[in-house]
C-alpha cells in the first residue's frame, strides 16, 4: 500500500464494539488477495438497492479480480452529517441490522461512526484498516500464512460523482481512499460511470466500475417520499425494515402538500431532482412516472 493510515488514533462511541460475527479469516484460495467492502451512506432507510450493490460487486470480483471477498459492512454515516431526511442514529443502525441480518450471510453493519462526531470517509477506511488488520490480525491461508486485507470503498455513481465537485473532498482524502484503498462504483442511473470517474483518472487501476445489468433507480429520497404519501414500499426494502418504520411511524413528519413534492438533493447532477407527482394529478391512483 502506498500510504500510511492519516490517523492511528480511533475515538470510539461508548461501549462499541467492532462487529466481526460474519468476517471471514481464512481464505478459500492462497493465491487470492483478501478484501473488504465498505459502503457509506446515510441509509435513511436501507433499502434493497443498498443490498443489491453488494451483490453486484462480489459477481465483479469473482468475475474479473484476483480479490477474495471476506466480508462487506454498511456505515451508516453520523446525525451530525445533517443531511435532509436523516433519520436518528439509532433508528438507521437498527434498519440496517435488521436488514442484513434478514437477507444474507455476509454483510455486518457497523455503527462506529453513527455513533459519534461526524467522521471523513478516509477516516472511516482508517478505521476499518485498524480493527481488521491490526486489532484482528488480517486474514490467513488454510496453510497459516498471514495476508492482510485490503479494505475498499463501495459507492453508487452519484457519490463517486461528488468526488470532482469542488470543495466536497480533499485532496488529501481522495488520494487516500483512492490510491491507498481503492473503491467499487456501481452504476446508479442518472449518473454515468464513466463521466463520473473522468477527473479521477490518476487512480484509474484503483477504481473498478460494475454496470448495472438489471437498472433500478430505488432510492431512499423516493422510499420516504412514499411513506409520506402513504404509499406502500414494500418490495423496496427488506420486510423487517418495513415492519420496522411502520411500527415507529417514521418518516410521517412531513405533512404532504397539493403540489408535487420535489427534492434537491445537495449532489449536483440532473438525477438529484426526484419528484413524485401528488395523489390527486395521478390517474386512476396510479402514479404517473416521472420525468
Ligand atoms: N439505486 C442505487 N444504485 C446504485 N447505488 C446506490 C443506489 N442507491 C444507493 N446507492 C449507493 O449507496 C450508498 C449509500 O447511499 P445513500 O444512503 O446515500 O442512499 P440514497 O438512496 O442515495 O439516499 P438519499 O436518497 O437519501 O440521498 C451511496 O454510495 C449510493 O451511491
Ligand atoms: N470528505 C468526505 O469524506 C466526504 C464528502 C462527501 C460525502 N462523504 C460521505 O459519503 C457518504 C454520502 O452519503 P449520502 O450519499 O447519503 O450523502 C457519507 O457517508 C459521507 O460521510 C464523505
Amino acid at each position: 500500500m502506498p500510504s500510511k493510515r492519516l490517523t492511528e488514533s480511533f475515538t470510539n462511541p461508548p461501549d462499541y464494539a467492532f462487529p466481526h460475527h460474519r468476517l471471514s479469516r481464512v481464505l478459500r484460495n492462497p493465491e487470492k488477495t483478501p478484501v473488504v467492502l465498505v459502503a457509506c451512506g446515510s441509509f435513511s432507510p436501507v433499502t434493497y438497492l443498498h443490498l443489491r450493490m453488494f451483490e453486484m460487486a462480489k459477481d465483479y470480483v469473482r468475475q474479473n479480480t484476483d480479490f477474495e471477498i471476506m466480508g462487506g459492512y454498511l456505515s451508516p454515516v453520523s446525525d451530525m452529517y445533517k443531511k435532509p431526511g436523516l433519520l436518528s442514529a439509532r433508528h438507521r443502525v437498527d434498519m440496517c441490522t435488521l436488514a442484513t441480518e434478514e437477507t444474507n450471510t455476509w454483510l455486518m453493519v457497523d455503527a462506529w461512526e453513527a455513533f459519534q462526531a461526524y467522521q471523513r470517509t478516509a477516516i472511516v477506511l482508517d478505521h476499518f484498516d485498524h480493527q481488521i488488520n491490526t486489532v484482528l490480525g488480517g486474514a490467513q491461508t488454510e496453510d497459516g500464512e498471514h495476508k492482510n486485507v485490503r479494505i475498499m470503498l463501495l459507492a453508487g455513481s452519484d457519490l463517486i460523482g461528488t468526488m470532482s465537485e469542488p470543495g466536497v473532498w480533499a485532496y488529501t482524502d481522495l488520494e487516500h481512499i483512492l490510491g491507498r484503498y481503492g473503491c467499487f462504483i456501481v452504476e446508479r442511473a442518472g449518473t454515468g460511470v464513466e463521466q463520473a470517474t473522468d477527473s479521477l483518472a490518476r487512480w484509474r487501476h484503483n477504481i473498478h466500475l460494475i454496470s448495472q445489468l438489471i437498472q433500478n433507480d430505488v432510492s431512499s429520497t423516493k422510499v420516504r417520499l412514499f411513506l409520506r404519501r402513504g404509499l406502500s414500499v414494500r418490495y423496496l426494502l427488506p420486510n423487517a425494515v418495513v415492519d420496522y418504520i411502520d411500527q415507529h411511524g417514521l418518516y410521517q413528519d412531513e405533512i404532504t402538500s397539493s403540489s408535487p413534492v420535489i427534492v434537491t438533493r445537495e449532489k449536483g447532477a440532473d438525477k438529484d431532482k426526484e419528484s413524485i407527482p401528488p395523489p390527486s394529478s395521478s390517474t386512476n391512483g396510479i402514479l404517473q412516472p416521472s420525468s
